[in-house]
């Protein structure tokens, strides 16, 4: 498949989208429900990774695939590690194989868990025979991904005295730890984040409870980049709160500096972006190790603004979907960019112009099609493999059409 994408009429009046619930959310949110089912969850994510999460849940005893769901990839191998009886080969993509997580498993074999490598030590797939763990102290490092630290975080309750978990490094990732801690804690089970420690209390069963889940702010980068990149443009998106879980709200601030403005509405649950008239700084920079997966969108909007920048923090990002600052130095390059790249951060200089004609290469990658979209403000693009967005978007063309950019989506194989 190939999208081709153009400025429609633009800017339309009144855009109002309503983006599907945060998959980060959905996906504890599930694993507590499988351990808790009194608990009901609303707005949950219609992705990929939140399908294949669910349909890992129903399995207890074959092979489980969660293609390139890297949250459930890691938080089934704590569930199933836990869950006495369960015999599970755990599987993904050809990608999601190379994506580390000895670490997780390392931490899991300590507790006592019983998990071999299917291929090769440190990668899946996993066979994973399920036990009642009880050592209830464990350290592991945390600057590689927060989601290890998440997936024990969320099976914490199982244990019977609960869990101890200790931090070595830097932590990245932090604010996807707090959320895991903040749902466990609004489900009513104690837990603490101190420094370098984190303390889950056991649980054998919780109130009733019914949760929302917000709806997803790495989506909504999107339509901030589409913002800021036309003249004048007002979006609103629902729905989010001003008070929310995911780190990735840090949008609001950081896109103020490029030109949109956002005006919360507590009533509607809703954010109206629109442009601001500030002059645009020549540069900017920021450390994005909170918030690794808007940093695709920045890159491509400074691209886009004729201004440069310094995002550093980006240390994770080899290691997601695809190489993504690879990706994103390749992709840019093609359209007029300069950029260098090293292992953690990129600098974007300044560009004069934007190169037409040009096809996106997605790698598989669901934020390289949604990061590059937004340019189709400035000049037609094409996407190679637009469907990749379904991993966390499966609305995104749907949702981009309304806010103003003809979408053709087509095979073009002929
Ligand atoms: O816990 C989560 O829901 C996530 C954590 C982050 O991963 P890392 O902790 O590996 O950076 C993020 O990139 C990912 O999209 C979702
Ligand atoms: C990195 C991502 O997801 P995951 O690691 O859960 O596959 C993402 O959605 O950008």
């Amino acid at each position: 498949m190939k999208a081709k994408l153009k400025r429609g009429k633009f800017p339309l009046e009144h855009v109002k989208i309503n983006i599907g619930g945060s998959k980060s959310e959905s996906n504890r949110l599930l694993i507590l429900q499988a351990q808790f089912p009194n608990i009901t969850i609303q707005n949950l994510s219609e992705s990929d990774d939140t399908i294949a999460l669910k349909k890992g849940l129903k399995i207890k005893n074959g092979t489980v695939d969660v293609h390139h769901a890297g949250t459930a990839m890691r938080f089934l191998t704590a569930y199933y590690s836990a869950c006495q009886n369960y015999k599970i080969t755990l599987t993904g993509s050809t990608r999601m194989r190379e994506r580390p997580i000895g670490i997780l498993v390392e931490a899991l074999q300590f507790m006592g868990a019983n998990i071999a490598y299917c291929k090769q030590e440190g990668f899946p797939p996993l066979m994973i025979e399920g036990k009642n763990l009880t050592t209830n102290q464990v350290t592991l490092k945390a600057n590689v991904s927060s989601q290890y630290i998440s997936a024990l975080m969320l099976v914490a309750p199982m244990f019977p005295d609960g869990l101890q978990i200790y931090l070595e490094g830097k932590v990245t990732s932090v604010p996807y730890i707090e959320m895991t801690l903040s749902l466990l804690k609004s489900i009513g089970v104690k837990s603490s984040f101190t420094e370098n420690t984190i303390v889950i209390s056991a649980a054998k069963d919780v109130e009733s409870n019914t949760i929302v889940v917000e709806s997803d702010w790495s989506s909504a980068s999107y339509f901030y980049s589409l913002v800021a990149l036309s003249e004048n443009c007002q979006i609103t998106l629902g729905s989010f709160i001003e008070d929310s879980l995911q780190g990735d709200k840090a949008l609001v601030q950081i896109y103020e500096a490029l030109g949109v403005k956002t005006v919360f509405n507590a009533f509607e649950r809703t954010i109206s972006l629109s442009k601001t008239n500030n002059k645009l700084p020549k540069t900017i920079q920021f450390n994005l190790s909170n918030t690794p997966d808007i940093a695709q969108t920045i890159a491509v909007t400074c691209f886009g603004l004729g201004i440069g920048c310094k995002l550093t923090g980006l240390h994770t990002l080899k290691i997601k979907e695809t190489d993504r600052l690879q990706a994103l130095k390749t992709e840019l390059e093609k359209l007029g960019a300069t950029l260098q790249i090293d292992d953690s951060s990129l600098v974007l200089e300044k560009a004069a112009r934007i190169n037409t004609n040009v096809i996106i290469e997605t790698y598989q990658d669901h934020r390289m099609a949604m990061a590059f979209a937004p340019l189709a403000v400035k000049t037609p693009l094409e996407i190679n493999n637009p469907e990749v967005v379904s991993k966390s978007y499966p609305n995104f063309w749907k949702d981009l059409k309304l806010a103003g950019i003809n979408c053709f989506l087509s095979d073009f194989s002929e």
